[in-house]
Protein backbone atom coordinates (compact mmCIF):
# COMPACT_ATOMS: atom_id res chain seq x y z
CA UNK A 1 0.00 0.00 0.00
CA UNK A 2 1.67 3.27 -1.00
CA UNK A 3 1.26 6.34 1.57
CA UNK A 4 0.85 9.70 0.84
CA UNK A 5 1.52 12.97 2.76
CA UNK A 6 -0.31 15.78 1.35
CA UNK A 7 0.66 19.53 2.78
CA UNK A 8 -1.68 22.07 2.67
CA UNK A 9 -4.68 19.76 2.99
CA UNK A 10 -6.90 22.97 4.40
CA UNK A 11 -6.39 24.72 1.27
CA UNK A 12 -8.11 24.57 -2.23
CA UNK A 13 -5.91 22.28 -4.41
CA UNK A 14 -5.33 20.20 -1.03
CA UNK A 15 -9.05 20.03 -0.51
CA UNK A 16 -9.20 18.59 -4.17
CA UNK A 17 -6.44 15.67 -3.57
CA UNK A 18 -8.34 14.53 -0.60
CA UNK A 19 -11.21 14.29 -2.25
CA UNK A 20 -9.87 12.64 -5.52
CA UNK A 21 -7.81 9.99 -3.41
CA UNK A 22 -9.63 9.53 -0.13
CA UNK A 23 -11.78 6.58 -1.58
CA UNK A 24 -8.92 4.52 -3.08
CA UNK A 25 -7.82 1.22 -1.36
CA UNK A 26 -4.79 1.04 -2.78
CA UNK A 27 -3.32 4.13 -0.79
CA UNK A 28 -3.08 5.17 2.66
CA UNK A 29 -3.82 8.87 3.01
CA UNK A 30 -2.09 11.52 5.39
CA UNK A 31 -3.54 15.09 5.21
CA UNK A 32 -1.94 17.83 6.84
CA UNK A 33 -2.01 21.76 7.73
CA UNK A 34 -1.63 24.67 10.25
CA UNK A 35 -3.57 23.55 13.13
CA UNK A 36 -6.60 21.63 12.69
CA UNK A 37 -8.14 20.41 9.99
CA UNK A 38 -11.09 21.99 7.80
CA UNK A 39 -11.80 19.50 5.57
CA UNK A 40 -15.58 17.79 5.17
CA UNK A 41 -16.31 15.78 8.71
CA UNK A 42 -18.02 13.10 6.22
CA UNK A 43 -14.31 11.92 4.73
CA UNK A 44 -12.76 12.22 8.27
CA UNK A 45 -12.21 8.31 8.43
CA UNK A 46 -10.72 8.46 5.01
CA UNK A 47 -6.96 9.89 5.96
CA UNK A 48 -5.14 10.60 9.02
CA UNK A 49 -4.61 13.97 10.04
CA UNK A 50 -1.51 15.70 11.34
CA UNK A 51 -1.63 19.57 12.37
CA UNK A 52 1.88 20.22 10.68
CA UNK A 53 2.93 23.76 9.78
CA UNK A 54 5.78 23.95 6.98
CA UNK A 55 8.02 26.55 8.67
CA UNK A 56 8.23 24.08 11.88
CA UNK A 57 11.53 21.71 10.57
CA UNK A 58 10.97 19.18 13.78
CA UNK A 59 7.18 18.97 13.19
CA UNK A 60 8.26 17.77 9.41
CA UNK A 61 10.96 15.82 10.66
CA UNK A 62 8.12 14.06 13.03
CA UNK A 63 5.58 13.80 10.59
CA UNK A 64 8.14 11.93 7.95
CA UNK A 65 9.48 9.51 10.49
CA UNK A 66 6.17 8.32 11.57
CA UNK A 67 4.58 7.88 8.60
CA UNK A 68 7.36 7.32 5.93
CA UNK A 69 5.49 8.07 3.28
CA UNK A 70 6.15 7.09 -0.86
CA UNK A 71 4.98 10.40 -1.74
CA UNK A 72 4.56 13.74 -0.27
CA UNK A 73 2.56 16.67 -2.69
CA UNK A 74 3.92 19.94 -1.40
CA UNK A 75 0.72 21.84 -1.68
CA UNK A 76 1.02 24.57 1.05
CA UNK A 77 2.52 27.81 0.49
CA UNK A 78 2.15 31.88 1.05
CA UNK A 79 -0.16 32.17 -1.47
CA UNK A 80 -1.38 35.91 -1.36
CA UNK A 81 0.64 37.57 -3.74
CA UNK A 82 0.59 40.69 -2.54
CA UNK A 83 1.10 39.49 1.11
CA UNK A 84 4.08 38.42 0.16
CA UNK A 85 5.30 41.56 -1.57
CA UNK A 86 4.43 43.23 2.09
CA UNK A 87 5.50 40.41 4.20
CA UNK A 88 9.08 39.35 1.82
CA UNK A 89 10.39 37.34 5.59
CA UNK A 90 7.22 35.57 5.84
CA UNK A 91 7.34 34.82 2.41
CA UNK A 92 10.52 33.38 2.25
CA UNK A 93 10.32 31.10 5.53
CA UNK A 94 6.66 29.62 4.12
CA UNK A 95 8.16 29.39 0.52
CA UNK A 96 11.65 28.64 0.65
CA UNK A 97 13.55 27.43 4.23
CA UNK A 98 10.16 25.46 4.58
CA UNK A 99 11.18 23.58 1.13
CA UNK A 100 14.87 23.17 1.87
CA UNK A 101 13.59 21.37 5.31
CA UNK A 102 11.32 19.22 2.76
CA UNK A 103 13.80 18.55 0.65
CA UNK A 104 16.30 17.49 3.38
CA UNK A 105 13.66 14.95 5.37
CA UNK A 106 12.42 13.36 0.99
CA UNK A 107 16.12 12.59 0.68
CA UNK A 108 16.49 11.12 4.09
CA UNK A 109 13.73 9.20 3.86
CA UNK A 110 13.78 8.33 -0.06
CA UNK A 111 10.70 9.91 -0.90
CA UNK A 112 9.27 11.36 -3.79
CA UNK A 113 8.49 15.32 -3.58
CA UNK A 114 5.64 16.30 -5.94
CA UNK A 115 5.76 20.10 -6.05
CA UNK A 116 3.16 22.50 -6.46
CA UNK A 117 4.76 26.03 -8.53
CA UNK A 118 3.92 28.89 -10.91
CA UNK A 119 3.68 31.01 -13.92
CA UNK A 120 4.40 33.65 -11.71
CA UNK A 121 8.40 32.94 -12.68
CA UNK A 122 7.90 33.71 -15.18
CA UNK A 123 8.06 37.92 -16.40
CA UNK A 124 5.11 37.68 -18.94
CA UNK A 125 6.78 39.24 -21.85
CA UNK A 126 6.19 36.20 -24.50
CA UNK A 127 3.96 33.43 -22.41
CA UNK A 128 2.36 31.03 -23.02
CA UNK A 129 5.34 28.91 -22.01
CA UNK A 130 6.75 25.47 -21.67
CA UNK A 131 8.47 23.38 -19.35
CA UNK A 132 11.81 24.80 -21.35
CA UNK A 133 11.31 28.68 -20.94
CA UNK A 134 13.42 30.61 -19.30
CA UNK A 135 11.96 32.06 -15.76
CA UNK A 136 12.39 35.61 -14.76
CA UNK A 137 9.76 36.66 -12.06
CA UNK A 138 8.39 40.94 -11.96
CA UNK A 139 7.46 39.61 -8.21
CA UNK A 140 8.53 38.55 -4.51
CA UNK A 141 6.48 35.47 -4.65
CA UNK A 142 7.68 34.49 -7.96
CA UNK A 143 11.37 34.86 -6.82
CA UNK A 144 10.20 32.46 -3.68
CA UNK A 145 8.63 30.15 -5.68
CA UNK A 146 11.67 30.18 -7.96
CA UNK A 147 14.51 29.55 -5.49
CA UNK A 148 12.33 26.86 -3.82
CA UNK A 149 12.35 25.31 -7.64
CA UNK A 150 15.83 25.74 -7.67
CA UNK A 151 16.65 24.05 -3.84
CA UNK A 152 14.51 21.06 -5.38
CA UNK A 153 16.32 20.70 -9.00
CA UNK A 154 19.34 20.34 -6.86
CA UNK A 155 18.16 18.04 -4.47
CA UNK A 156 19.14 14.03 -4.53
CA UNK A 157 15.27 12.85 -3.84
CA UNK A 158 13.18 12.13 -6.51
CA UNK A 159 11.21 15.04 -7.79
CA UNK A 160 8.68 16.54 -9.70
CA UNK A 161 7.75 20.10 -10.20
CA UNK A 162 4.30 21.13 -11.22
CA UNK A 163 3.74 24.47 -12.41
CA UNK A 164 0.54 25.66 -12.53
CA UNK A 165 -1.94 28.90 -13.49
CA UNK A 166 -4.40 31.16 -11.67
CA UNK A 167 -6.58 28.48 -10.49
CA UNK A 168 -10.16 28.60 -9.48
CA UNK A 169 -12.79 26.32 -8.03
CA UNK A 170 -14.86 25.86 -4.97
CA UNK A 171 -13.80 24.14 -1.45
CA UNK A 172 -14.70 24.66 2.35
CA UNK A 173 -13.48 27.55 4.23
CA UNK A 174 -11.18 28.47 1.89
CA UNK A 175 -8.24 31.49 3.27
CA UNK A 176 -8.18 32.59 -0.27
CA UNK A 177 -10.96 33.27 -2.68
CA UNK A 178 -10.29 33.22 -6.86
CA UNK A 179 -11.48 34.83 -10.11
CA UNK A 180 -14.78 32.86 -10.25
CA UNK A 181 -16.23 33.24 -7.07
CA UNK A 182 -14.81 37.21 -6.38
CA UNK A 183 -16.46 38.03 -9.83
CA UNK A 184 -19.85 36.53 -9.25
CA UNK A 185 -20.13 37.61 -5.61
CA UNK A 186 -19.35 41.15 -6.68
CA UNK A 187 -22.44 41.15 -9.44
CA UNK A 188 -24.40 39.63 -7.36
CA UNK A 189 -23.85 42.27 -4.31
CA UNK A 190 -24.36 45.13 -7.25
CA UNK A 191 -20.64 46.10 -7.06
CA UNK A 192 -18.30 47.43 -10.00
CA UNK A 193 -15.31 45.66 -10.64
CA UNK A 194 -12.85 46.77 -13.23
CA UNK A 195 -11.16 43.63 -14.95
CA UNK A 196 -7.94 43.99 -16.83
CA UNK A 197 -7.57 43.37 -20.41
CA UNK A 198 -3.58 43.12 -20.72
CA UNK A 199 -2.80 40.40 -18.86
CA UNK A 200 -3.63 36.55 -20.29
CA UNK A 201 -3.53 33.61 -18.89
CA UNK A 202 -4.63 29.63 -18.76
CA UNK A 203 -6.71 29.75 -15.82
CA UNK A 204 -6.94 25.87 -14.41
CA UNK A 205 -9.83 24.48 -12.27
CA UNK A 206 -8.76 22.88 -9.00
CA UNK A 207 -10.32 19.49 -9.92
CA UNK A 208 -7.92 19.68 -13.27
CA UNK A 209 -5.31 20.62 -11.14
CA UNK A 210 -5.83 17.65 -8.98
CA UNK A 211 -5.62 14.96 -11.10
CA UNK A 212 -2.41 16.03 -12.94
CA UNK A 213 -0.69 15.89 -10.09
CA UNK A 214 -2.09 11.78 -9.49
CA UNK A 215 -1.57 11.30 -12.63
CA UNK A 216 1.99 12.42 -11.92
CA UNK A 217 2.41 10.42 -8.78
CA UNK A 218 0.59 7.50 -10.21
CA UNK A 219 3.27 7.06 -12.41
CA UNK A 220 6.25 7.95 -10.63
CA UNK A 221 7.05 10.72 -13.28
CA UNK A 222 9.63 13.00 -12.79
CA UNK A 223 10.43 16.77 -13.98
CA UNK A 224 8.74 19.57 -14.25
CA UNK A 225 5.44 19.64 -16.04
CA UNK A 226 2.81 22.33 -16.58
CA UNK A 227 -0.96 21.42 -15.59
CA UNK A 228 -3.10 24.39 -16.32
CA UNK A 229 -6.37 24.97 -18.20
CA UNK A 230 -6.17 24.66 -21.93
CA UNK A 231 -8.02 28.25 -22.90
CA UNK A 232 -6.07 31.33 -22.98
CA UNK A 233 -7.98 34.56 -21.92
CA UNK A 234 -7.60 37.87 -20.20
CA UNK A 235 -8.99 37.97 -16.55
CA UNK A 236 -11.85 40.31 -18.19
CA UNK A 237 -12.74 37.60 -20.44
CA UNK A 238 -12.90 35.16 -17.28
CA UNK A 239 -15.15 37.93 -15.49
CA UNK A 240 -17.34 37.99 -18.86
CA UNK A 241 -18.07 34.26 -19.11
CA UNK A 242 -18.73 34.28 -15.37
CA UNK A 243 -21.26 36.40 -15.12
CA UNK A 244 -22.97 35.45 -19.05
CA UNK A 245 -22.51 31.72 -16.80
CA UNK A 246 -24.96 33.22 -13.79
CA UNK A 247 -26.97 35.52 -15.62
CA UNK A 248 -25.53 38.27 -13.84
CA UNK A 249 -25.37 41.94 -14.79
CA UNK A 250 -22.08 42.70 -17.34
CA UNK A 251 -22.33 46.12 -17.31
CA UNK A 252 -20.85 46.29 -13.79
CA UNK A 253 -17.62 45.10 -15.34
CA UNK A 254 -15.34 47.50 -16.46
CA UNK A 255 -12.46 47.34 -18.49
CA UNK A 256 -8.79 48.10 -16.87
CA UNK A 257 -5.69 48.23 -17.94
CA UNK A 258 -1.88 47.25 -16.07
CA UNK A 259 -0.98 50.77 -15.95
CA UNK A 260 -4.78 52.15 -14.13
CA UNK A 261 -5.25 48.81 -12.07
CA UNK A 262 -2.26 48.74 -9.39
CA UNK A 263 -1.71 46.21 -7.26
CA UNK A 264 0.99 46.30 -4.17
CA UNK A 265 2.66 42.70 -6.24
CA UNK A 266 3.77 43.62 -10.13
CA UNK A 267 1.51 40.75 -12.26
CA UNK A 268 3.44 39.22 -14.76
CA UNK A 269 1.21 40.38 -18.62
CA UNK A 270 1.43 37.14 -20.62
CA UNK A 271 1.88 34.08 -18.76
CA UNK A 272 -0.40 31.08 -19.59
CA UNK A 273 1.59 27.77 -20.34
CA UNK A 274 1.62 25.28 -23.49
CA UNK A 275 0.56 21.63 -21.74
CA UNK A 276 1.35 19.67 -24.61
CA UNK A 277 3.81 17.53 -22.48
CA UNK A 278 1.44 16.80 -19.69
CA UNK A 279 -0.69 15.73 -22.51
CA UNK A 280 1.12 13.17 -24.32
CA UNK A 281 3.33 11.97 -21.38
CA UNK A 282 1.08 11.36 -18.58
CA UNK A 283 -2.50 11.76 -20.49
CA UNK A 284 -3.51 14.86 -19.07
CA UNK A 285 -6.95 16.37 -20.45
CA UNK A 286 -8.20 19.32 -19.07
CA UNK A 287 -11.54 20.83 -18.87
CA UNK A 288 -12.36 24.18 -20.82
CA UNK A 289 -12.78 27.38 -18.79
CA UNK A 290 -17.07 26.92 -19.69
CA UNK A 291 -16.95 23.21 -18.78
CA UNK A 292 -14.97 24.91 -15.55
CA UNK A 293 -17.76 27.24 -14.37
CA UNK A 294 -20.30 24.61 -15.13
CA UNK A 295 -18.94 22.01 -12.49
CA UNK A 296 -18.27 24.57 -10.15
CA UNK A 297 -21.88 26.38 -10.61
CA UNK A 298 -22.76 22.46 -10.03
CA UNK A 299 -21.06 22.33 -6.49
CA UNK A 300 -22.06 26.05 -5.56
CA UNK A 301 -26.18 24.45 -5.67
CA UNK A 302 -25.07 21.56 -4.46
CA UNK A 303 -23.33 23.11 -1.44
CA UNK A 304 -26.76 25.64 -0.95
CA UNK A 305 -29.14 22.50 -0.73
N1 LIG B 1 -4.11 29.48 -6.38
C1 LIG B 1 -3.46 29.75 -7.51
O1 LIG B 1 -3.95 30.51 -8.38
C2 LIG B 1 -2.14 29.14 -7.79
C3 LIG B 1 -1.48 28.36 -6.87
N2 LIG B 1 -0.22 27.87 -7.13
C4 LIG B 1 0.47 27.06 -6.14
O2 LIG B 1 -0.32 25.91 -5.89
C5 LIG B 1 -0.24 25.55 -4.51
C6 LIG B 1 -1.62 25.36 -3.94
O3 LIG B 1 -2.35 26.56 -4.04
P1 LIG B 1 -3.84 26.71 -3.51
O4 LIG B 1 -4.34 25.43 -3.00
O5 LIG B 1 -4.61 27.42 -4.54
O6 LIG B 1 -3.58 27.72 -2.31
P2 LIG B 1 -4.35 27.93 -0.94
O7 LIG B 1 -3.94 29.24 -0.44
O8 LIG B 1 -5.81 27.63 -1.13
O9 LIG B 1 -3.75 26.77 -0.04
C7 LIG B 1 -2.47 26.86 0.54
C8 LIG B 1 -2.53 26.16 1.88
O10 LIG B 1 -1.25 26.26 2.48
C9 LIG B 1 -1.45 26.39 3.87
N3 LIG B 1 -0.29 26.94 4.52
C10 LIG B 1 0.22 28.18 4.42
N4 LIG B 1 1.28 28.32 5.23
C11 LIG B 1 1.44 27.12 5.85
C12 LIG B 1 2.35 26.63 6.82
N5 LIG B 1 3.33 27.41 7.32
N6 LIG B 1 2.22 25.36 7.24
C13 LIG B 1 1.25 24.56 6.75
N7 LIG B 1 0.35 24.97 5.86
C14 LIG B 1 0.44 26.24 5.41
C15 LIG B 1 -2.65 27.32 3.98
O11 LIG B 1 -3.19 27.18 5.28
P3 LIG B 1 -4.51 28.00 5.77
O12 LIG B 1 -5.62 27.51 4.91
O13 LIG B 1 -4.63 27.58 7.18
O14 LIG B 1 -4.19 29.44 5.54
C16 LIG B 1 -3.54 26.79 2.86
O15 LIG B 1 -4.42 25.82 3.35
C17 LIG B 1 0.62 26.60 -3.85
O16 LIG B 1 1.92 26.08 -3.69
C18 LIG B 1 0.63 27.77 -4.83
O17 LIG B 1 1.84 28.48 -4.75
C19 LIG B 1 0.40 28.09 -8.33
C20 LIG B 1 -0.21 28.85 -9.29
C21 LIG B 1 -1.54 29.39 -9.12
C1 LIG C 1 -8.69 41.74 -7.57
C2 LIG C 1 -8.66 41.98 -9.07
C3 LIG C 1 -7.96 41.11 -9.91
N1 LIG C 1 -7.94 41.33 -11.23
C4 LIG C 1 -7.21 40.41 -12.11
C5 LIG C 1 -5.72 40.44 -11.95
C6 LIG C 1 -5.29 39.00 -12.02
O1 LIG C 1 -4.82 38.63 -13.29
C7 LIG C 1 -6.55 38.19 -11.77
C8 LIG C 1 -6.52 37.47 -10.44
O2 LIG C 1 -6.13 38.40 -9.47
P1 LIG C 1 -5.78 37.99 -7.98
O3 LIG C 1 -5.14 39.15 -7.35
O4 LIG C 1 -7.02 37.43 -7.35
O5 LIG C 1 -4.87 36.76 -8.17
P2 LIG C 1 -3.33 36.70 -8.42
O6 LIG C 1 -2.64 36.96 -7.15
O7 LIG C 1 -2.89 37.50 -9.57
O8 LIG C 1 -3.26 35.17 -8.79
C9 LIG C 1 -2.03 34.48 -8.72
O9 LIG C 1 -2.02 33.68 -7.58
C10 LIG C 1 -0.80 33.02 -7.35
C11 LIG C 1 -0.91 32.18 -6.11
C12 LIG C 1 -0.28 32.32 -8.54
O10 LIG C 1 0.58 31.46 -8.41
C13 LIG C 1 -0.62 32.82 -9.91
O11 LIG C 1 -0.75 31.75 -10.84
C14 LIG C 1 -1.82 33.72 -10.00
O12 LIG C 1 -2.95 33.04 -10.38
O13 LIG C 1 -7.64 39.09 -11.83
C15 LIG C 1 -8.59 42.39 -11.80
O14 LIG C 1 -8.54 42.57 -13.03
N2 LIG C 1 -9.30 43.26 -11.01
C16 LIG C 1 -9.34 43.08 -9.64
O15 LIG C 1 -9.99 43.91 -8.93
Amino acid sequence: MQKILITGANGLLGQKLIEALKDREDLSLIASGKGDSRLPDTWSDQFIWESMDITDPLAIEQVMSNHLPDYIIHTAAMTQVDDCENNKEACWESNVTAVAHLVKSCEMHDVHLIHLSTDFIFDGENGPYDEEAVPNPVNYYGESKLAAEEIIMKSSCKWAIVRTVLVYGLASDLSRSNIILWVKDSLESGKNINVVTDQWRTPTLAEDLAQGCILIMDQSAQGIFNISGKDYLTPYDMALQTAEYFGLDKTLISKADSSNFSQPAERPLNTGFIIEKAKSELGYSPKSFMDGIGILSKQLKLADS
